[in-house]
C-alpha cells in the first residue's frame, strides 16, 4: 500500500496583473485584475514505503510547490494527497510527526542556540522520551560527526555542519518519511558524500521513505532507483533511473587506447584523441562483450573502458526535446 498518494494535484497562484504606463504601481494595486499561474498542473504519483524517489525538474517546474503541499504548508487548488493516512494540510500536527523535512536553503534550528540545545528542544516538541533522545543523539553524533560542534551556536556553523545538524533534527523523532529539498546545495564533495551516506543508511536500516528534490544528479545517481520528472507542472516521466537512460540514451561508448583502429562492425567511431578512440554502440544490438572481443582480436589495445551515459546529459536531452 502506498505511503504517499497524490492524485490530480493542482496549485494555482493568483498574482495582481502588472499595469504599465503612468502610475503603474498604484494602478496595479487598485485594479482588481489577476493573472493565474498554474504551478502544479494535474500531478499524480504513488510512493511505496521504503522507496527513495528523486523529484526532479528545471527551475520553476513546480517541485517546491508540490513538496509544500505534501508537507501541509500549502493547500492545493484541487486534487488529493494522502501521506500515511493523513491529508497533510488538514491534519498538520499528525502529519508533522510522521515526516522529517530538510530544506538546504533554510534551517529549522534555532539560530542563537548551540546545536545541542536546538536538538533537545526538538526532542521536547515531539515528546521523544529522554532515553530514546539520548540514544538518537549519540547515534547521530557518531554517524554525522556532530561532536566537534554540538556546543556551537547554529549561526556560527559552516553550511555543511548546519546541514548535518538539520538532518539530525529532522530524524530525531523517527519519522517514517523524509523530504529533502536541495540537501547538498553549496556543499563540498566530502560534505555531500557524508549526507548521501547518512540518508542511504537511514533508508536501508530503518526503511525510511525518502523524497528528494535536487539539481545535483549525483545525489540521485547515488540514492534513487526511481525518478519523477516534472516540467511545467506536469509529470514528464515516472519510473526507473536505468529505464530512463535506456529509453532516452540507449547508446554506450567504448573507449579504446590503441595505436590504430579504423572501425569495428556494430559500432561507430565518434571521436579520436591522443591514441584513444571512442566507439558508439547500442548494447541491445551489439552486446558489449562481443564488441570488446572483436576489438581485442584485431588490435593491439593497452586499455579500454565502457562509458555509461551521465544522468545529467539524459535529463538535459529530455528537457530539450520538450521545449
Ligand atoms: N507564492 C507564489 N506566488 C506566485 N507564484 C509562485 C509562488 N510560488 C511559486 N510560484 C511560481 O510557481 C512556479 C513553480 O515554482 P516552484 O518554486 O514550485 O518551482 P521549483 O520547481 O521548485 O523551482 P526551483 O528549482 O527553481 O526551486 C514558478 O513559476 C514560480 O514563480
Amino acid at each position: 500500500m502506498p505511503v504517499i498518494e497524490v492524485a490530480d494535484l493542482v496549485k494555482e497562484f493568483r498574482r495582481p496583473k502588472q499595469q504599465h504606463g503612468s502610475f503603474a504601481a498604484v494602478r496595479t494595486l487598485l485594479t482588481r485584475e489577476y493573472t493565474v499561474k498554474r504551478a502544479v498542473d494535474g500531478v499524480s504519483f504513488r510512493i511505496e514505503p521504503g522507496e527513495m524517489v528523486g523529484y526532479l525538474g528545471p527551475n520553476g517546474a513546480g517541485k517546491s510547490t508540490t513538496i509544500k503541499m505534501l508537507t501541509g504548508i500549502l493547500v492545493p487548488t484541487s486534487g488529493t494527497v494522502q501521506v500515511a493516512g493523513t491529508t497533510p494540510w488538514r491534519d498538520r500536527a499528525r502529519n508533522a510527526r510522521q515526516i522529517g523535512v530538510v530544506f538546504g536553503q533554510r534551517s529549522q534550528l534555532w539560530w542563537d542556540l548551540p546545536l545541542r540545545e536546538s536538538l533537545w528542544l526538538i526532542g521536547r516538541l515531539y515528546d521523544v522520551p529522554a532515553d530514546r533522545f539520548a540514544q538518537k543523539q549519540k547515534q547521530f553524533a557518531e554517524l554525522l560527526d556532530l561532536g566537534p560542534f554540538l556546543d556551537t551556536p547554529v549561526r556560527q556553523l559552516s553550511l555543511g555542519q548546519r546541514m548535518r545538524g538539520d538532518l539530525a533534527a529532522a530524524m530525531l523523532y523517527d519519522p517514517s518519511i523524509l523530504y529533502l529539498d536541495e540537501p547538498t546545495v553549496g556543499l563540498d564533495v566530502v560534505a555531500k558524500e557524508r549526507i548521501r551516506t547518512f540518508v542511504g543508511r537511514l533508508n536501508r536500516e530503518s526503511g525510511t521513505t525518502v523524497v528528494l528534490t535536487t539539481h545535483d544528479l549525483d545525489d540521485v545517481e547515488e540514492l534513487c532507483d526511481r525518478i519523477v520528472l516534472i516540467d511545467h507542472g506536469k509529470v514528464a516521466y515516472d519510473g526507473d533511473v536505468d529505464e530512463l537512460k535506456a529509453r532516452y540514451a540507449p547508446h554506450r561508448e567504448l573507449v579504446v587506447q590503441t595505436d590504430h583502429l579504423e572501425g569495428v562492425e556494430g559500432a561507430e567511431v565518434v571521436r579520436r584523441e591522443e591514441g584513444k578512440v571512442w566507439l558508439r554502440f547500442d548494447p541491445s544490438v551489439t552486446p558489449p562483450a562481443e564488441l570488446v572481443a572483436a576489438v581485442l582480436a584485431r588490435h593491439r589495445v593497452t586499455d579500454l573502458s565502457i562509458v555509461e551515459p551521465e544522468l545529467e546529459s539524459v535529463i538535459h536531452r529530455i528537457y530539450a526535446d520538450r521545449r
